[in-house]
């Protein structure tokens, strides 16, 4: 059984993994996050996504490194984590009423073949119109400081939003659908080793 390394200190992509019932040891990537001019969103998720994992994969002779990336695209601009509190008012100000995108990008590198894979995933998200009050209430929940674009869809920031297309984990910060594909290529099938540990809903559920 091939050796998992997430290169990320993102709680949500540990709990995302863990649901699926993956054994894996957890690694913080040491990168810098800097953003290269002239990359198209989704190139700059990846490369970051890469870089990520790299920082771990290159310390390692054997196992598969997961790194990814995610970013908030509306228009010509790309929200990151806000820095403080007026900046969070201010994304999510941005955000309201509008259709945004969430990328993420995701790179898996088999550290014994070299084998590296990567790939982006996008979902649109549109968010409700937001009043004032709203946005101040959300901010002061302290919810969207670590998160790009300043917000959490998986927690009071659901509130904000109206609908998506395409994959809500994604939209978390990890597609684990495009995952489970992509480790498959690397020889690690993620939905027989949940099933062969009995992982799984109850079948009541
Ligand atoms: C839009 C959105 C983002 N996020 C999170 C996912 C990511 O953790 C974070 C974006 O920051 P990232 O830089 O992608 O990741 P990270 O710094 O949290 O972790 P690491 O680099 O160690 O892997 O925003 C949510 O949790 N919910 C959301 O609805």
């Amino acid at each position: 059984m091939k050796r998992i390394v997430l290169a990320s200190e993102s709680p949500r992509r540990y709990h995302l993994l863990k649901n699926l019932g993956l054994e894996f040891e957890v690694q913080a990537p040491k990168i810098v996050e800097n953003i290269k001019e002239g990359l198209k969103p989704d190139q700059q998720a990846v490369e970051l996504a890469r870089a990520k994992a790299w920082s771990i994969a290159r310390r390692l002779h054997s196992g598969v490194v997961v790194g990814a990336d995610t970013v908030v695209v509306i228009g010509e601009s790309i929200l990151g984590k806000p820095c403080d509190r007026n900046h969070a008012i201010e994304m999510l100000a941005l955000l309201s009423g509008k259709r945004h995108q969430v990328i993420t990008g995701i790179c898996v590198i088999d550290c014994e073949s070299g084998l590296s894979l990567e790939g982006a995933e996008t979902t649109e998200v549109y968010f409700r119109y937001l009043s004032r009050e709203e946005i101040l209430v959300y901010v002061d929940s302290g919810e969207p400081y670590d998160k790009a674009g300043g917000y959490g869809i998986q927690g009071l920031g659901a509130l904000l939003v109206d609908r998506i297309e395409g994959c809500y984990y994604n939209v978390v910060g990890l597609p684990v659908a495009r995952l489970y594909c992509m480790l498959k290529q690397v020889g690690i099938d993620i939905l027989a080793r949940g099933w062969e540990h009995g992982i799984g809903l109850p079948r009541n559920y």
